[in-house]
């Protein structure tokens, strides 16, 4: 079952609202779909995000990279699933969000060449996931209130954005719990936002107010490996890392240098599921739990990633929440959406069809 051809499509939809982090501000979806057809007239699907500060990708990087590694795999045969996975890793060195496209489209087609849903195909460990919704960075009262709408929505967890300014961190934080009270599990991410110093003693004032965070992403710079362990030694709350960890031997080294009590995997920075089973499988040996997470992603990348989460039992923790920021979920298929819950469908593949 020969690969013969890889077609590419841009997707541009505005979001309900913009969505702050401390980073950016994203106010629409500008992503790359991609298809990927064999011989016999199978059609896999995937998606690339590009994202400047994480991976260093732009939308006409990405498609250079995707013409470049279809130049590389067309004619190969999807049988030689190995292969294939090496020659998309070693082509071109870095462009993890093109490749996170080409990966999780040849996943679709191997899963649906086995006449399974690929969730059963990596792992199956269970046909349901939980998410958690993200709360934009905004002025305390603003995220107050989308805090409250989000749970009266059903969601049960709810992941604050921080990092700006950080007398308001300890203020949102707060503010926040008291509005949802003590049964909502509230985590936080500060995109790097802060200092290692400066992070202990937020974490610690939280820790003090007993504002019951569950989990803390990404403290401080992503380069700054030893800070995250000083700020992972000295506070009691656990420390997730994301930006730090891209790839399997960033997971390894963040591992052994006790620099995090988790990991944040998200398919743009492994580039892929292939890479990202790695990073599950070093989790496993070391016994440090996972979080499967995301960028601004449509339904199609979510949903390899959702997949990935439902096979895998050191995956705990999911937030894929991008694809509903915004107005309308053209892609018909994939896992089923409903309020925090995302169910797997009994579709083989990632359960897409006819999406171009
Ligand atoms: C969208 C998701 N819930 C999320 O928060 N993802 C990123 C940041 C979003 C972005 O800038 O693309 C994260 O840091 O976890
Ligand atoms: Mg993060």
């Amino acid at each position: 079952m020969k690969i013969i051809d890889m077609e590419f499509s841009e997707i541009n939809v505005p979001l309900k609202k913009p969505f702050n982090t401390s980073v950016r501000t994203v106010d629409s979806l500008n992503n790359i779909i991609i298809k990927i057809v064999t011989e016999n007239g199978m059609v896999g699907y995937g998606e690339a995000s590009p994202h400047t500060f994480v991976t260093g990708e732009t939308n006409g990087s990405i498609l250079a990279a995707l013409k470049y590694i279809k130049h590389a795999i067309l004619g190969m045969d999807m049988e030689n699933f190995e292969g294939l996975m090496i020659k998309i890793n070693n082509c071109i060195s870095k462009n993890t969000g093109a490749k996170a496209a080409v990966d999780m489209a040849v996943y679709d087609l191997y899963a649906q060449y086995q006449n399974k849903p690929l969730y059963k195909i990596l792992g199956g460990y269970r046909n349901q996931i939980e998410t958690d919704v993200t709360i934009s960075l905004n002025e305390v009262n603003e995220m107050v209130s989308d805090s409250i709408d989000a749970v009266s929505k059903g969601f049960k967890t709810l992941k604050i954005k921080l990092g700006m300014d950080h007398k308001l961190d300890i203020k949102r934080t707060k503010e926040i719990r008291n509005a949802v009270g003590k049964s909502i599990k509230l985590r936080v991410d500060a995109n790097q936002g802060w200092k290692p110093k400066e992070a202990v003693k937020i974490i610690r004032e939280m820790e003090d107010l007993d504002l019951d965070i569950e989990l803390v992403e990404q403290p401080v710079y992503f380069q700054d490996i030893d800070g995250m362990a000083f700020v992972t030694r000295n506070v009691h709350t656990p420390i997730m890392a994301d930006e730090s960890v891209h790839n399997p031997i960033d997971a390894l080294n963040l591992i052994q240098h006790r620099a995090a009590d988790l990991i944040n995997i998200k398919l743009i920075k492994t580039g892929g599921i292939y890479n990202a089973l790695k990073i599950c499988t070093i989790a496993e040996v070391y016994g440090v739990e996972c979080m499967i997470g995301c960028t601004n992603e449509s339904k199609i990348s979510i949903s390899a990633a959702a997949h990935l989460a439902a096979a895998k039992s050191i995956i705990t923790k999911c937030d894929l929440d991008s694809h509903l920021f915004y107005e309308n979920d053209s892609f018909d298929g994939g896992p089923l959406t409903n309020e925090n819950k995302i169910t797997m469908v009994n579709i083989p593949g990632l359960g897409f069809k006819n999406i171009f």
